[in-house]
């Protein structure tokens, strides 16, 4: 069906709710701008919500009401709205409002991402938090990410002097991080886009595509049920494409386990087929933990980067830091507690750039009281986590990329301190943190120990786009291409 023909009935049908339901809206909830019958506020917001949203709050205050079409979403922009939403309100506001593209059938039963808090969410958790994520875990695959940023290193050596699109090489190694962590596979070569399996890398793309890509039935539910663009059904075909790849590889590696007994390998299927979930949830986590893990990581990577070329005497003390802690040896994971300079940045970098800048939407689980307004059942409640990490009444002089101030300060973003929370808070705080920080943390002193770079063509760092383009993260806009050097 044509796209003006939907976006007509659409529009009709919209007009008539309207008519109907005009009078009968949610009553005390937060203020905000007025919205236009039908479309509510969707016309008044452009391609960085993040940023509006956050201009908006200026006018309507912590919390604020926008209409996007037919959808009420309230919006929390200051520490002490974030902490009522995610800490106060944690229970009844837990619920998340599930993109139309991924109400796939199956699928939001089994997934951690987009399931309500259940048993089976509560399980996947404590999967997450007693086998995968433990301390114990992160340290006997270290060797893993560290093999893989060194290969990443001696890619880069074979590019010195070329202009290298740096986020495909950091997309590439965490894509292969992840492969390993997960099956002790490779997904394909870096610098050889035909390696691997074709199958398996065009759907696991497509799927990060698509969660980047506008639903208008995300604004007018009622359009939902017909799927009217497809991609609900394109969800669900590349859902089954990868299933069907890793569904034969679980099956390979279940029978290697029955015929030799404890196989031996140190990956998450290892894990995963001893842990009581069925082969359906193994799937969905796998994938989940790929997508949720691999382009957030990126993104931040890529900012860090941009960070480090706008401001060489941040790059310089990481280097001095790494030589005294580290010398001449190649830097490890289990050096990253004693790079406390190091860890400043990273936190730095995730204050300014938090890949998902408006964590993901929660629902109202039930009607409750939010900062003496309503905030009713079913609404949509987004945090922005961008706008909290630049809020001049929490930070000095927020717009200036300086780690020192989180270096005699105990703020971290494990879900304690409001003022920070890239990760979100509450009981669907990000599992992934422990690996988050310890893979990006190798990559950034991995970088540093062993280049310096320049911007293509005697481009000055100080005219560095730092433009951001708005998806489910957070990307630089037009992305960063640097010319590497080996450090002498
Ligand atoms: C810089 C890296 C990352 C950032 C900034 C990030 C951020 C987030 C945010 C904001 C949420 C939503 C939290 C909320 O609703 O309060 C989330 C959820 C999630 N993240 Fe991450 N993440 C990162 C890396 C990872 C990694 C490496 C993994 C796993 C390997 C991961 C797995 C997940 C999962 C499974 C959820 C859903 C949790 C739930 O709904 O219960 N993330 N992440």
């Amino acid at each position: 069906m044509e796209i003006v023909t939907v976006a007509l009935i659409a529009v009709v049908i919209s007009s008539v709710l309207y008519l109907i339901f005009r009078d009968s809206g949610p009553k005390g909830l937060p203020p905000g701008p007025k919205p236009w019958p039908i479309v509510g506020n969707l016309l008044q917001l452009g391609d960085k919500p993040h940023s509006q949203f956050a201009e908006l709050a200026q006018t309507y205050g912590d919390l604020f009401t926008l209409r996007m079409g037919t959808q009420t979403v309230v919006v929390a922009s200051t520490p002490s709205a974030a902490t009522e939403i995610l800490k106060t309100h944690d229970r009844i506001l837990s619920g998340r409002y599930v993109f139309q593209s991924f109400r796939v059938k199956d699928h939001v039963e089994n997934s951690i991402v987009w399931s309500e808090c259940n048993d089976t969410w509560k399980n996947l958790r404590k999967v997450c938090r007693t086998e995968l994520f433990t301390q114990k875990m992160i340290e006997s695959q270290a060797h893993v990410r560290e093999r893989k940023a060194w290969e990443m290193v001696e890619f880069l050596k074979k590019k010195e002097g070329e202009e290298v699109k740096i986020v495909e090489v950091i997309f590439g190694t965490l894509v292969n991080i992840f492969g390993n962590l997960i099956f002790s596979q490779n997904i394909f070569e870096l610098g050889d886009p035909s390696s691997g399996s074709v199958e398996l890398k065009e759907h696991l793309w497509r799927m990060l595509e698509l969660g980047n890509s506008t639903n208008p039935a995300d604004y007018f539910p009622i359009m939902g049920r017909f799927d009217l663009f497809g991609q609900r059904k394109e969800v669900a075909e590349c859902l089954q494409g990868i299933y069907d790849v890793w569904g034969a590889m679980l099956k390979e590696r279940k029978a290697a386990k029955k015929a030799r007994g404890n196989e031996g390998k140190n990956d998450f299927v290892e894990v995963l087929l001893d842990s009581g979930l069925n082969d359906q949830q193994i799937n969905a986590l796998l994938m989940e933990l790929f997508g949720a893990g691999t382009e957030t990581s990126a993104s931040t990577i890529e900012w860090a980067i941009t960070e480090l070329t706008k401001n060489p005497k941040v790059t310089a003390k990481i280097g001095s830091e790494l030589l005294t802690v580290v010398g001449h040896s190649t830097v490890k994971e289990s050096d990253i507690p004693n790079l406390p300079y190091l860890q400043a940045f990273v936190k730095e970098t995730l204050r300014l750039h938090p890949p998902t800048p408006l964590l993901l939407p929660r629902r109202a689980l039930e009607t409750c009281q939010v900062l003496n307004y309503t905030i009713p059942k079913e609404c949509q409640i987004m945090v922005n986590a961008w706008a909290i990490g630049r809020d001049p009444k929490t930070w000095s002089n927020p717009l200036a990329f300086s780690p020192e101030r989180f270096l005699n300060s105990s703020i971290d973003f494990k879900g304690n301190d409001f003022e920070l929370i890239p990760f979100g808070g509450g009981r669907r705080i990000c599992p992934g943190v422990p690996l988050a920080t310890q893979f990006i943390s190798l990559i950034v002193a991995t970088l540093v120990q062993n280049f310096e770079w320049d911007l293509p063509n005697g481009m000055n760092p100080k005219d560095l786009n730092m433009e951001e383009k708005f998806g489910l993260t957070l990307q630089k806009e037009p992305p960063l291409y640097i010319v590497p050097k080996s450090r002498a």
